[in-house]
């Protein structure tokens, strides 16, 4: 008989208590306050500049607060179970099936567990013909559901998404959001940035507004795009320049 394998704690809520992120003294993020909460699709928007990258970094762990404090539920500073996906994919150079194989031989998967988890994960996501293919030739698009399913594969409870479609053409862009909606479905936390208004509104619950380095509006996505509270974010709606 199989044992029952026990769900993993969540390591949401992801919680920042006024932290912020300097280089040579100079405040890139400051001040930032918010709880990111499971199972949500937050979308982070901002100008040019605003910081979005950063604060994706800074909460995925790739940068560490220079003051206040990043907690995740588990007491940890920073977390596992976590994946972050940039708009280029970095992807090895070995074919599509190996690229998700590997990082899950170094997680320690069993050789046997690993190859169902890849068959599967490729069936899921539409990647089986592309299986032997080394991963650097494929197309813009599928390099970018290569990494989203390689992300998926590895059990992840919170994915960051930086800007993921926005070297990708329109056709190439529905299948993204679509497997982004199917990671939702699963429970998957999604934090994601993007400068396409129209992806924001089809894939927000939540929107997190960004303006000089400074959190000015966190607050659902019905009440934001009905009409956000900051000046800033009213501009940036309207599609005048902001900055
Ligand atoms: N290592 C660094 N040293 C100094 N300044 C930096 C560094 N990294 C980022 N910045 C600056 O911090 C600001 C925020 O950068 P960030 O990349 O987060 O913006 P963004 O909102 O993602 O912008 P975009 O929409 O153009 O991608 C920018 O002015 C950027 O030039």
């Amino acid at each position: 008989m199989i044992a029952a394998r026990t769900p993993p704690a969540s390591i949401l809520p992801l919680k920042l208590d006024q932290v912020g992120y300097a280089v040579a003294g100079k405040p890139l993020l400051a001040d930032l306050s918010l709880h990111i909460e499971a199972g949500r699709r937050l979308i982070v928007m901002g100008a040019n500049g605003a910081g979005k990258s950063l604060f994706l970094r800074l909460c995925h762990g790739l940068l560490d607060p220079t003051s206040g404090r990043r907690l995740w539920a588990d007491g940890s500073l920073r977390a596992g179970a976590q994946a972050m996906v940039f708009q280029r994919p970095v992807l090895l150079r070995r074919s599509v099936a190996a690229n998700m194989d590997y990082p899950l031989a170094l997680k320690g998967m069993a050789s046997s567990e690993r190859r169902e988890k890849v068959a599967h994960t490729l069936d899921r996501f539409g990647l089986r013909a592309l299986a032997d293919r080394p991963a650097r030739l494929l197309s813009g698009g599928e390099q970018q559901r290569l990494a989203l399913a390689r992300a998926w594969a590895m059990d992840t409870q919170v994915l960051f998404l930086d800007e993921p479609t926005s070297a990708l053409d329109p056709s190439a862009t529905r299948i993204i959001e679509d497997m982004i909606a199917q990671f939702s479905e699963d429970g998957i936390t999604i934090v994601m940035s993007t400068h396409d208004l129209g992806q924001a509104r089809r894939l927000a619950q939540d929107v997190a507004f960004l303006h000089r380095g400074r959190l000015i509006e966190h607050r659902s996505a019905l009440e934001f795009f009905a009409g956000p509270a900051a000046p800033e974010a009213r501009a940036f709606l309207a599609g005048d320049l902001i900055w």
